[in-house]
């Protein structure tokens, strides 16, 4: 329970700390700085408002939007139409409003780029800046082409001010940015940027989640055009030219600008590289070239400047405490609850799979599959390579959505529901593939998976019950085997009404499947739920399941009790034949 308030503390605590440290620097810097640097500052800190939010749909959320500012161009457009029209309120309500204004068309553009990724998002977004840039270009903004200048607000007047006026932007949006990042809206960023099945399957919306981070970002990017429209006092079309979006995503890129530390080094780099070049006099544009230098040397090793940083941290602090990212599950065999499991069913049909068939084209990969598993049971789904066992679980968790025949939970059907509905109904599933973000804690990837308001003690007895390392670890530094332990603990953090394992214990060691196999066991009367689990290790399937379901080339060739499928001759025959593991 200390543990647990330490850590909230010190969540809350981080954040208010930095930034007062920042306000603080912020004010003397404002007092001590050359006139010139005062200027060039409040470009950096505008500049660090922009990368942060790049930093949260390319850093946090894996996308490729390049036209940052573009959405900037919406901020500094109602600043300016604000200050045209003599609108109540001063410059800081006006440079807010811009930034809801642009975090609605980042809705608004982030709508069509739903069904976009990599390049295709790249090209789309970028040719959203060009539009924007020809659109401005020949429109301008209110009162530019009369030369109406906007007025800073009148606490704000002098540079050094506005200065410190940036610094306090700066240091909001630092403070939400961090905020979401640590919620659950940010691990279904991170989520999402490694897996939108994972995500799905966690009853993450994958939509609604790419859109806040492209509404957070455009945001951001609204209120840096709304604080440099200020700042300059009147705006231009070249300071939002498509080819500075595509330097700055760069920059972000190179930076790590989802670290917001990073994004204020970003800022500095925004700024510093132009004047360096001046002061040599070569050419400004030439920065262009020196970002896209960084962005090829940060794109081919496939890291950041943030991350090396944090990763040389990180080892140093391992190398110092020693610490083992991986799970002890053999160990914990000797645990006391690793007894003899009662058996938790009730025998009530819980999940009812009825002639399910599968094609991928001319392949069946499932035909007329029926199968029941009980209310607190394991069933054991077995058969051999391509036999259809995976193509099930992704027919029964709504991945396709192509398949015939029906699947009901508790009388209930789910047949042609959302992988997402599914998921929130109560049919969790885990993969075969690594699908566990490691950008996260374990902590805030169970938070994540569970979607219910779930305490640190309830998540670490839990993670411990699975030998998986504690809440706080890193998944980044966690193998892949333990990894898929986590994945499990998570979704049962969720209670699920059954859970779905695919070959869960791939990449454990064979004491571990051992142990492993003494834990599932427990599961269903510990966490009152089902399983139907997928496993190649006999051993494991036999030791867990009390029942069983055959399959072979799509089709059943036996389901029921553990004793009588594996008696049944077409069984013996078809399936283990030639094996002798009866
Ligand atoms: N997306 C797909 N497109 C075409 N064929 C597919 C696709 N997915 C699976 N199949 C085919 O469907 C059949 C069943 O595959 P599936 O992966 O479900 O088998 P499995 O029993 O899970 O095998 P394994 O034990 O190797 O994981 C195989 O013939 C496979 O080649």
């Amino acid at each position: 329970m200390l543990h647990a308030k330490t850590f909230a503390t010190s969540r809350i605590g981080m954040p208010i700390v930095a930034g007062t440290l920042a306000i603080v620097a912020g004010l003397i810097l404002s007092l001590a700085l050359p006139g010139y640097y005062v200027f060039l500052g409040t470009s950096a800190i505008v500049a660090a408002i922009s990368l942060l939010g790049l930093g949260v749909v390319t850093g946090s959320a894996g996308m490729i939007a390049l036209c940052q500012l573009s959405f900037a161009v919406i901020g500094a457009w109602v600043v300016s139409g604000l200050n045209f029209i003599k609108a109540p309120g001063d410059g800081v309500l006006w440079i807010v409003v811009g930034g809801l204004a642009a975090g609605v068309v980042g809705i608004l553009v982030g709508l069509p780029a739903l069904r976009l990724r990599g390049v295709n998002l790249a090209v789309v977004t970028l040719g959203f800046a060009a539009a924007m840039h020809l659109t401005l270009t020949k429109f301008q903004f209110p009162g530019s082409t009369t030369n109406v200048r906007v007025l800073k607000p009148e606490l704000f007047s002098t540079d050094r001010s506005f200065f410190f006026l940036a610094v306090l932007f700066l240091v909001a949006c630092g403070i939400v940015v961090y905020a979401l990042q640590h919620s659950r809206v940010g691990s279904g960023w991170r989520s999402v940027a490694f897996s939108e099945r994972g995500t799905a399957s966690a009853g993450g919306s994958v939509r609604t989640t790419k859109l806040t981070a492209f509404a957070v970002s455009a945001a951001l990017a609204g209120v840096s055009g709304g604080l440099v429209t200020l700042q300059v006092g009147i705006a231009s079309p070249s300071t939002f030219a498509p080819l500075q979006s595509l330097a700055l995503y760069v920059l972000a890129i190179v930076a790590g600008s989802y670290l917001i530390e990073m994004a204020v080094f970003g800022g500095i780099l925004w700024v510093l590289i132009p004047e360096l070049l001046k002061k040599f006099g070569v050419p400004q544009d030439w920065g262009f070239v020196v970002f896209g230098l960084l962005g090829i040397q940060a794109l081919t090793t496939n890291s950041n400047l943030g991350q090396d940083l944090r990763n040389l941290w990180a080892k140093r602090v391992q190398k110092r405490t020693g610490t083992l990212a991986h799970g002890s599950l053999a160990h914990a065999l000797g645990h006391p609850s690793a007894a003899i499991a009662p058996d938790a069913s009730t025998g009530a049909p819980l999940l009812e799979v009825s002639n399910l068939s599968v094609s991928f084209g001319q392949v069946k990969a499932l035909t007329d599959v029926s199968f029941t598993v009980a209310e607190n049971s394991i069933m054991g789904l077995i058969g051999p390579n391509g036999a259809g066992k995976s193509t099930m679980i992704d027919a029964l968790t709504g991945f396709l959505p192509q398949h015939t025949g029906t699947v009901t939970l508790a009388g209930e059907s789910v047949t042609g529901q959302t992988p997402v509905r599914i998921a929130r109904l109560g049919i969790r599933r885990t993969f075969q593939q690594d699908r566990v973000p490691p950008s996260l804690t374990i902590e805030a990837y169970v938070r994540f998976v569970a979607r219910r308001s779930v305490s640190l003690a309830e998540i670490e007895q839990t993670l411990a019950f699975f030998g998986c390392p504690p809440a706080r670890t890193h998944l980044r530094q966690v193998d892949v085997g333990t990894r898929r332990l986590v994945e499990v603990a998570a979704q049962i953090v969720a209670k699920p009404r059954i859970l779905l394992l695919d070959e869960p214990a791939a990449g454990l060691s064979h004491d571990e499947h051992l142990a492993f196999a003494q834990r599932l066991l427990q599961v269903p009367a510990r966490f009152g739920m089902s399983i139907l689990l997928i496993e190649h290790d006999l051993d494991l399937v036999r030791t867990v399941c009390s029942t069983m379901t055959v399959l072979n080339f799509g089709e059943v060739l036996a389901s029921g009790d553990q004793n009588d499928v594996l008696a049944d001759p077409a069984v013996l025959k078809a399936y283990m034949g030639e094996t002798e593991m009866i």
